[in-house]
């Protein structure tokens, strides 16, 4: 469910941070930009949640939908339409977007909308996922993704806050 703060900002657009995190990497990240930009949260789950298993989850349902390209129903698929930029946090899975991810853009319509990548991984960074976005997001701007390692640094603050400056 979407979480209403004032959601509008950065020269009256209404923002929107929507994130999928299995392990909270990048639950803690969206929380950050939501820190600095007051835009309203939606956090991505699948109707199945993915087991609390690392093997489970990984090698077992990961890899099986990353491999047949499954996009997994969703609790909620939300609804982008009163926005104009749309934040989209992913962990790196499989090399691409968490699936559930996958579901959340070709379930909504970003035509003339800007999306901002933001991207959790594990050592292998950003891989393709930006263009694979451009390419399922029909019609919407895709801007520079935030790449960070783990659940970030001491630094990812400043990272952000510079990140940001390209949608100001
Ligand atoms: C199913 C699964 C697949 C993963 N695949 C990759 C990968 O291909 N490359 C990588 O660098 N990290 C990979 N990781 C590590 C995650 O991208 C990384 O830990 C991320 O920060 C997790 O975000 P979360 O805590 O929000 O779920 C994978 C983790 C899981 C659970």
């Amino acid at each position: 469910a979407v979480q209403t703060n004032q959601g509008e900002n950065m020269n009256g657009s209404k923002l929107l941070i929507a994130y999928f995190s299995w392990g909270g990497n990048t639950k803690h990240i969206a929380e950050k930009i939501q820190s600095q930009t007051g835009g309203d949260m939606f956090r991505i789950e699948t109707l199945t949640p993915y087991p609390a298993d690392y093997n489970e989850t990984a090698y077992g349902i990961a890899k099986k939908q990353h491999e047949e390209g499954t996009l997994p129903p969703l609790k909620d698929n939300g609804d982008v339409s009163q926005y104009d930029i749309i934040f989209i946090g992913t962990p790196a899975w499989w090399h691409e977007m968490a699936p559930a991810v996958k579901t959340f853009i070709t379930s909504n319509d970003f035509a003339g909308k800007t999306i901002v990548p933001f991207i959790t991984h594990g050592g292998g960074g950003e891989y393709t996922i930006h263009e694979d976005m451009t390419k399922l997001s029909k019609g919407a701007n895709v801007l520079k993704p935030l790449v960070i390692f783990g659940d970030g640094n001491s630094h990812t603050d400043d990272e952000i806050k510079d990140w940001l400056k390209q949608i100001e």
